[in-house]
């Protein structure tokens, strides 16, 4: 082999040029000058130098040659996307929200839903023929087989369930039929079913859709939304104040409240147990699960969990009190409670676990798996009613949608997106709301503040359109949290009446609410976020009916909204339009007087 040595300096060091050599070639060379040194080793006239590594007995004859490496396949995006997930969320079921499952006409055939003929026949008083896709998955799964329906599963606890369906699909239905039809095989009232919602107005809204359902089935159904005093809701829910009952006391069957609320009934009020649950739902659930206030959701939880007997500190027993077990009073779940009668253990013992069934529900359900954990759920089972584009592309691309949060909407609604200046908007709001005949309409600010100021101006706008046109004017109010129970309710009537046309609002509503006859959703201020858009603009085009949103961009917002869009797909779904300096020009007259009234009515309040 011809001799060709690494140039090094007086220190070993690699000269100048060689370390500007490429690395690889000046690799080979050292291995050359290694392989060189053996050989010289071999030769007993050369003493071994100290660059020589220790010899093996038997040097390879040739280094093995490996394959070059190559680069692995990218994971696929599905599969990024996927990772970390929890198992359950990866095999949801996804459901093709153009289903729809018409109720057999013959009185013993249920049709798969598990619903009893009575139930069929309430719905169909109610006008309702058919289940909605949403609709026609859960049901089944809560109420088949018969066995499901038993109100204390501690051998067999229900899985529990998560539903994501788009705004206005009927997810309220699809767990008040199957609540009703399970307790009402009940003969002791026991509060057996809760419902925790974000908002007092969702507590009443979801509080008639059980007063309807459960027309003529004898369940006690109450509210806790801090409305009324909080001695006259224990009043309400409590059959007796006994301190000796060990299972609880309720008057009702189902409690539908608020977080807030329903804190202060755990810590407050005797005798309140959630231990006979069998069904635990939290609707609109990751607005409810941001929410950390009091820590509600673990305290919620534990109360509905047996405590294990090592935690379980037994009252002492009195001199003048005689105990009496009440066996019937426990729910199964929690019988090794029971004072004063010794435990007996048997190898075939099982292990008995409380009945209750977490449902959530939302058209924006979180996917992120530390919120998910904190629910503590068991063996969830996932339904996702998933756009048009999911279902043709088939289920692994439809999953992948929803991981990505891109949340489905109705296939009902059309969106416009209107860029204009700041100054712009309300002359723009007033040539929509009058060229399109608008007159079910809610209309989005950014605050209490904007609400009041924009109904305002609309007030002195239409007074001066009819000085000059005559006819009637359309009347806007507004809604907003400064407003008392009392008030607010009044005005939803009155919209629902269509004595007011438009009702000017912040998010307080924007999620939930459902007003059949909104036809228009104007978000005035652009919404800071696509759950936010998502729960606005589902306010319209529900329950198959169709509906427009139409969203007021200032310019220098334009770029994010439109990146917001972007990021979901949605951005071509979003049409963009532009309204010319002509198309209002006639409404410019009156606009000018109620601009110079609204300045006056400030200026002189001082605002
Ligand atoms: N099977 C059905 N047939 C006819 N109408 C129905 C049916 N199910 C629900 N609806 C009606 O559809 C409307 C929307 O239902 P619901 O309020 O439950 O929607 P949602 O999915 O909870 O929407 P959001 O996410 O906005 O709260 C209601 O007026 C309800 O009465």
């Amino acid at each position: 082999m011809k001799n060709k040595k690494v140039q090094r300096n007086t220190q070993g060091e690699l000269g100048q040029e060689d370390a500007e050599r490429p690395r690889k070639r000046r690799k080979l060379e050292i291995e050359e000058h290694y392989t060189e040194h053996v050989d010289d080793d071999n030769d007993p006239s050369h003493p071994p130098t100290p660059q020589t590594r220790p010899r093996s007995p038997t040097p390879p004859a040739a280094l093995p040659i490996f394959p070059l490496p190559t680069r692995p396949d990218a994971p696929s995006k599905q599969t990024l996307a996927l990772q970390g997930l929890d198992k359950a969320l990866i095999e949801a079921e996804l459901v093709d929200p153009a289903k729809l499952q018409p109720f057999p006409t013959a009185p013993d055939d249920d049709g798969g839903t598990g619903l009893s003929e009575r139930t069929r026949k309430r719905l169909q008083e109610l006008g309702i023929t058919e289940l909605f896709a949403v609709q026609t998955a859960v049901i089944p799964f809560l109420l088949t087989p018969d066995s499901a329906k038993a109100l204390y599963l501690p051998y067999d606890p229900p899985r529990d369930v998560c539903v994501s369906a788009p705004t206005g699909s009927g997810k309220t239905l699809a767990y008040v039929l199957p609540i009703v039809e399970v307790l009402s095989v009940r003969v002791v009232t026991r509060l057996r079913a809760l419902i925790v919602l974000p908002t007092r107005d969702l507590v009443t809204q979801v509080r008639e859709t059980f007063d309807v359902v459960a027309k003529g089935r004898g369940l006690k159904i109450a509210t806790a939304t801090g409305q009324h005093s909080f001695a006259h809701e224990q009043a309400q829910l409590l059959a007796s104040r006994s301190p000796d009952l060990q299972g609880g006391s309720s008057k009702v069957d189902v409690l539908i409240c608020t977080p807030g609320r329903l804190m202060d009934h755990l810590s407050g009020t005797p005798n309140f147990s959630l231990q006979h649950l069998r069904f635990l739902v939290i609707d609109e659930a990751d607005r409810l699960l941001a929410q950390s206030f009091q820590d509600w959701l673990a305290q919620v939880l534990a109360a509905t969990r047996p405590p294990s007997l090592a935690d379980h500190t037994p009252t002492p027993p009195s001199q003048d009190r005689v105990d009496i077990p009440r066996a019937d009073a426990l729910a199964p779940a929690f019988l090794h409670l029971l004072r004063d009668v010794p435990q007996l253990r048997t190898d075939i013992d099982q292990k008995r676990e409380s009945s209750c069934q977490k449902l959530l529900f939302s058209a924006t359900l979180t996917r992120d798996p530390a919120k998910i954990a904190a629910l503590n759920l068991r063996e969830p089972k996932y339904f996702v009613v998933q756009g048009q584009r999911a279902v043709e592309k088939g289920d692994g691309e439809g999953m992948l949608d929803f991981v990505m949060e891109k949340f489905s909407m109705p296939a009902t609604l059309t969106e416009h997106m209107f860029v204009c200046s700041s100054a712009e908007k309300p002359l723009i709001l007033f040539h929509l709301v009058h060229t399109h005949d608008v007159v079910n309409a809610l209309v989005f600010t950014k605050s209490a503040e904007s609400t009041a100021r924009l109904v305002k101006l609309f007030e002195f706008f239409e007074a001066a359109l009819r000085m000059e046109r005559g006819g009637a004017p359309v009347v806007a109010r507004a809604y907003s949290s400064d407003l008392s129970p009392n008030e607010r309710k009044l005005i939803l009537e009155q919209f629902k009446n269509q004595d007011i046309h438009i009702l000017v609002c912040s998010d307080l509503i924007s999620r939930g609410i459902d007003i059949n006859h909104v036809t228009h959703v104007v978000s005035y201020d652009a919404p800071v976020d696509m759950r936010k858009y998502v729960h606005r603009v589902g306010r319209t085009a529900r329950a198959g009916r169709s509906g427009d949103a139409w969203t007021l961009v200032e310019e220098q917002e334009a770029r994010y909204f439109k990146t917001m869009l972007k990021s979901v797909d949605r951005l071509d779904k979003v049409k963009r339009m532009r309204v010319a300096d002509r198309d209002v020009q006639g409404l410019k007259t009156p606009y000018e007087k109620a601009l110079a009234l609204l300045k006056d009515a400030y200026a002189r309040t001082g605002d």
